[in-house]
Formats: structure tokens, sequence, C-alpha cells
């Protein structure tokens, strides 16, 4: 599986140890940066892991800010997005098995390194459901698609 992070300076951090994580798991992991603590915007993160999902240069997106908010907020104004914010597993594998989420959102000032992982793994863990869910998805795409 090959994954995209990203974050802004509040989810540096978090992300530097979530990608090490995922290395030492064997997964393939693209850092879209931010590369250190500087001040930076967290929309332009959220919008480069984005587009590499939805261009298929990796098959799922990891994104985080401080609260995980704003970067969802942002991964999610891409088209074909689907961006959960997760702050516990369940959810997390919810996302994945109901939602089909194909991308993440993380905040590194709420949630410590051993809960973030856990949550991670349980999203990469899961797989989608389909069935009903999918009815249920492909009424969200249809609502992107009467998008202005
Ligand atoms: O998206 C956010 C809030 O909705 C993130 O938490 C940002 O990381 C945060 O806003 C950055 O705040 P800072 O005071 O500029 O470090």
């Amino acid at each position: 599986m090959k994954i995209g992070i990203g974050s802004d300076h509040g989810g540096y951090e978090l992300k530097e140890e979530l990608k090490k994580y995922m290395l030492e798991k064997g997964i393939d992991v693209i850092d879209y940066g931010t590369n250190d603590l500087t001040s930076v915007d967290y929309p332009d993160y959220g919008k480069i892991v984005a587009e590499a999902v939805v261009n298929k240069e990796v098959e799922r997106g990891v994104v985080i800010c401080g609260t995980g908010i704003g970067i969802s907020i942002a991964a999610n104004k891409v088209k074909g997005i689907r961006c959960a914010l997760c702050s516990d597993t369940y959810s997390a594998r919810m996302s994945m098995e109901h939602n089909n989420a194909n991308m993440i959102a993380l905040g590194g000032r709420v949630l410590g390194v051993d809960l973030a992982k856990e949550i991670l793994s349980a999203y990469l863990n899961s797989t989608f459901q389909g069935g009903r869910h999918l009815r249920r998805i492909e009424k969200i795409s249809e609502i992107e698609k009467t998008m202005l």
C-alpha cells in the first residue's frame, strides 16, 4: 500500500512519528511536507495530499494539523476526496468500512502518539464494505456533480 502524508507545522511532529511507524510496517510512504516547525498554512498541505490521492500517486492520504479540522476541510474541497477527521479507533475503522474515506485527518495537538498510531492502524487495516454503503457514497458523488 502506498500512503501520502502531509501536515502543517501543528502536525509536523506527529507526521514524523506516523511516517516512521508506517515505514517500519513496510508501508510505502510519500511525504508531501511540511518539513519542519516553521509556520505554514494547512490548506496548502491538505490540497497537495488530496490531489495525490485523486491522481492515484498514492492509494490513501493522511493529513495532520493542530486539530485536524482545517486540513480536513481543505482536503474535502478537492473533488473525489472523502477525508474523515478521526480521534478514535472506531470512527477510523468506520470511515473506511462505511464511508470509503480515501483520507483521514488527525490533530497533532489533540492526540497522543500512541493513540494516533492506533487510529491510523485501524484505518489502514479496514476495507470498504460496499452494499448499502456504496449507494450512500454514490449519493455524495452526485452532490459533488451539482456543485458550482
Ligand atoms: O486547522 C487548524 C485549526 O483549525 C490547525 O489546528 C492549525 O494547525 C492551526 O490553526 C495553526 O495555528 P498556529 O497558531 O498558527 O500555530
